[in-house]
């Protein structure tokens, strides 16, 4: 395998936190990532997005049948080409040059990557409904959110709205020493297995704006977070969807309602709002 360190030296950079750049150093983290997927994944075609100087790719190569690379930083990018040259000679290896946010995304069977911080939230969920296992690195506060069960303080919008597309688990906690430069924050691997939600929806939009709606106002019960939140969440009616969805659940505050009650809502919103 690739030694990080020398990577860093062969490109000739630091790593630039305005740019998103931390570089994951600890070659056991490295290592360790790949080893995440789930056993059910096809390692056929793997997407990294942020390549960095290819610590990481050179251990998705060594699993995968494919990687593909998306690399925004140009000097970065061409660095990946010259030093991967044989693997993408063999076909083996794709580095794109761009903005994961805006160039169009392989067709890939699983993603394993140590995300740039900043768009962190907006690659997430530019991947998540492709429906593919990902092994992702996030800030560890954002990580457990993002896998916290209703009724903690974690729970929120971010946790449902993953939940709607896979089981999401904390896999590892990784400290800010495992970086170069190191970030202002620890770290943390998640993984995502994709699954069907257990709940229909009429309209997955019309589910995600209700939840982005109620959780503005988490510390107000549901049935004024409905009634207040309609320029969000588009409902028309909302003393009608008050009234339909019962006081159980429009007594409750957002942080304790389970995915499965938005859902049922939703399911009310459509129908009483037509
Ligand atoms: C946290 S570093 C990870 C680098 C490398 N994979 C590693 O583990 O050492 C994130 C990488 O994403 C790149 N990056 C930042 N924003 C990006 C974007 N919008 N699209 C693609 N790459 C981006 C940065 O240039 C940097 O190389």
């Amino acid at each position: 395998m690739r030694d990080p360190d020398a990577l860093l030296v062969r490109a000739g950079v630091r790593g630039d936190p305005e740019r998103d750049q931390h570089f994951l150093i600890d070659d056991r983290v490295l290592d360790r990532l790949p080893g995440y997927l789930p056993d059910s994944a096809d390692t056929d075609h793997v997407l990294e997005i942020g390549g960095g100087t290819g610590a990481l790719t050179d251990r998705l190569l060594d699993v995968a049948d494919r990687v593909t690379v998306i690399e925004r930083d140009p000097g970065l990018a061409t660095f990946l080409t010259d030093e991967f040259a044989d693997e993408i000679e063999a076909g083996s290896l794709t580095v794109i040059e761009g903005d994961a946010l805006e160039v169009p995304l392989p067709d890939f069977t699983a993603s394993v990557s140590n995300l740039p911080y900043g768009v962190s939230s907006e690659i997430a969920f530019r991947l998540l409904p492709e429906k593919r296992p990902l092994v992702l690195m996030f800030q560890q506060e954002f990580a457990e959110r993002m896998a916290a069960e209703p009724g903690t303080d974690e729970y929120g919008r971010l946790s449902v709205t993953a939940g709607h597309y896979a089981d999401v688990e904390v896999v590892e906690p990784v400290p800010k020493e495992a970086f170069s430069p190191p970030p202002a924050v620890e770290s943390a691997v998640v993984r995502t297995t994709p699954r069907e939600p257990p709940y229909e929806v009429p309209d997955d939009e019309l589910f995600m704006r209700l939840v982005r709606a109620v959780f503005t106002q988490r510390r107000k019960t549901m049935r004024n977070a409905v009634r207040n939140t309609t320029h969000i969440s588009g409902i028309e009616d909302a003393e009608a969807v008050v009234e339909a969805a019962g006081e159980d659940l429009m007594s409750k505050r957002a942080g304790n309602v389970p995915p499965e009650a938005f859902a049922r809502l939703a399911a009310i919103a459509a129908e009483v709002d037509g």
